[in-house]
């Protein structure tokens, strides 16, 4: 299968601190990739660098194969981009807009028509074509502002945060759309937030502080988070020192009186065990929840490893 991006060894330095440092990454398939990392762990940075808003420092960025840098022009025809504060006029219509952006995109002169109405349609925003960009709400800016990310069919589409800002409903027809386009588009897309990720996303590479930590499917990432703990509610619960007297039990902490978060070392057999000490002492167990690792102790884990 090509190869429809491929960085690297990427560094970038502001001034004299490093931003990000030695990213590698190839996508060869279709589809969304997540670039997941905590705020400031040099997302943005990366994906300017890709699309040609920011030279690097080091390193080099191959788009479909072109050296980004040594044919900036036609490596950038091949990319769409959705920056984190999408590039909007809001003074224009959103059919002006859009016409802007394909001559801005060099699409032929007499194409620029079609390209637009198709591109409207795509992100159903043919309707408010001749609505100012700025009576629109924020989730059909965001439509717009991926209307002009896909206008030139783009192999590959970089959109930086793009639920970020959205409200609840909003977001929910951003995910829907971005599904639709990955149908026909590669999409390289960020976020801090793992659910966000997890929903949309095939394969995830994720970086903190400018490192990269983990690049592998959404599959083998959710199986490296481990269990670190277990919430358990019973009708009449032990104390903690008698929970801690269960074979791999490491930690106690009660949440309520009758509901306790269970830290264990090894998950073989810990819930079977708490259940059969229940029976036995009558606890009257009512709920017990594998909790998985929360998303920090994953960046920490995942950096200490690297
Ligand atoms: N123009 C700049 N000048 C100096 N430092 C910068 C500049 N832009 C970003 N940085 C720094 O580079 C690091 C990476 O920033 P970047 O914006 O790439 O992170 P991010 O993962 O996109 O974070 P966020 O989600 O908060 O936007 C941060 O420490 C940031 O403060």
């Amino acid at each position: 299968m090509s190869t429809v991006l491929k960085v690297e060894n990427l560094s970038h330095r502001y001034a004299s601190a490093w931003a990000i440092r030695d990213i590698n990454f190839e996508i060869t398939q279709s589809g969304v990739i997540g670039l997941l990392g905590s705020n400031g762990a040099g997302k943005s940075t990366t994906m300017n660098i890709i699309c040609g808003v920011l030279n690097q420092t080091e390193g080099k960025v191959f788009i479909n194969g072109i050296d980004k840098s040594g044919n900036p022009r036609l490596a950038k025809k091949q990319i769409g981009f959705l920056p984190q504060t999408p590039p909007l006029y809001t003074d224009f219509t959103v059919n002006e807009y859009l016409t802007y952006t394909a001559e801005l995109r060099f699409i032929e002169k007499n194409k620029i028509k079609k390209s637009v109405a198709d591109v409207m349609d795509r992100t159903g925003i043919s309707h408010f074509s001749s609505r100012l960009i700025k009576n629109l709400s924020g989730g059909y800016r965001q439509r717009v502002g991926i209307a002009q990310a896909i206008i030139h069919k783009p192999s590959i589409v970089i959109l930086d945060e793009p639920t970020n800002g959205l409200d609840p409903n909003q977001i929910i027809e951003a995910r829907k759309l971005i599904k639709e386009i990955a149908q026909d588009h590669t999409i390289l897309l960020s976020s801090h937030v793992l659910s966000e990720i997890n929903l949309l996303c095939r394969d995830i590479i994720m970086i903190e502080a400018g490192r990269m930590v983990f690049s592998d499917s959404m599959e083998s990432f959710n199986n490296y988070i481990q269990p670190a703990s277990l919430l358990v509610k019973m009708e009449n619960p032990p104390t903690a020192s008698e929970l801690l007297k269960i074979p791999g039990v490491t930690k106690v902490e009660f949440i309520s009186d009758k509901q306790c978060r269970i830290f264990f070392s090894n998950e073989t057999g810990i819930s079977e065990a708490i259940i059969a000490a229940s029976m036995q002492h009558n606890w009257k167990l009512q709920e017990i929840n594998l909790e998985k690792s929360v998303l920090d102790d994953v960046f920490k884990q995942l950096s200490q490893q690297s």
